[in-house]
């Protein structure tokens, strides 16, 4: 086993911990493989990578989601700087809809996150020079790409950064609030 994986509160949302061979050249990593994740329940096909650069410290991407049939499950990690990083459920009908799961993902605590399904994805980063790196078990889709405002009241996400600092697209600003979010996941 060269990954740990563990739940996070809302337990679709998983913690993974890949292990850094450390010698004196460096360090050699799995940072992901199909045999550990199914050892963990998680079987996923990954179909297409992603790599986004953050300059400045306070970029806020998301939160998104794709809707059916381009739905993703994303795997996240970040290999320079660290971000916070948000889950929140849109399963309509779950127990836990609305309600979202955080983590600090780091190039030095290189952990990972997987958000399921489901699940809109969104985070901050904290530090400059930051790079995310994700693996999505679905194509991009721009005519099924959906989100929700970061900083909807009512989802009640502890942002380590206010309104008047963040640095978000212009297509972020403009995000339904959870209340005005059509059903998406029909929770079974
Ligand atoms: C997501 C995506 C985007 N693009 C193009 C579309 C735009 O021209 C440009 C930036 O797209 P966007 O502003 O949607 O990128 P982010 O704000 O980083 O969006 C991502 O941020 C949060 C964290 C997510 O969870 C999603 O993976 C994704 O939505 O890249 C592509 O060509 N392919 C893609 O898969």
């Amino acid at each position: 086993m060269s990954i740990l994986v563990e739940s996070l509160a809302i337990p679709e949302v998983k913690i993974l911990r890949p292990k850094k061979h450390g010698d004196a050249r460096g360090f050699f990593s799995e940072t992901y493989t199909e045999r550990d994740l199914a050892a963990a329940g998680l079987t996923l096909t990954f179909v297409q990578d992603n790599h986004a650069f953050s300059a400045e410290k306070g970029t806020v991407r998301g939160l998104h989601f794709q809707t059916p049939p381009f739905a993703q499950d994303k795997l996240i990690r970040v290999v320079r700087g660290a971000i916070l990083d948000v889950a929140v459920d849109v399963r309509t009908g779950s127990a836990t809809y609305g309600q979202h799961v955080s983590a600090v993902i780091s190039a030095e605590a290189w952990n990972q996150i997987l958000v399921p399904i489901g699940f809109a994805h969104g985070l901050v980063t904290l530090e400059p020079n930051t790079e995310v790196l994700y693996k999505v078990t679905n194509y991009y889709s721009p005519e099924h790409d959906k989100g929700l405002l970061w900083n909807d009241p009512d989802l009640g996400i502890d942002w380590p950064i206010g309104e008047a600092d963040a640095i978000l697209s212009e297509k972020d600003k403009r995000q339904p609030r959870l209340a005005e979010l059509p059903v998406c996941f029909p929770y079974v």
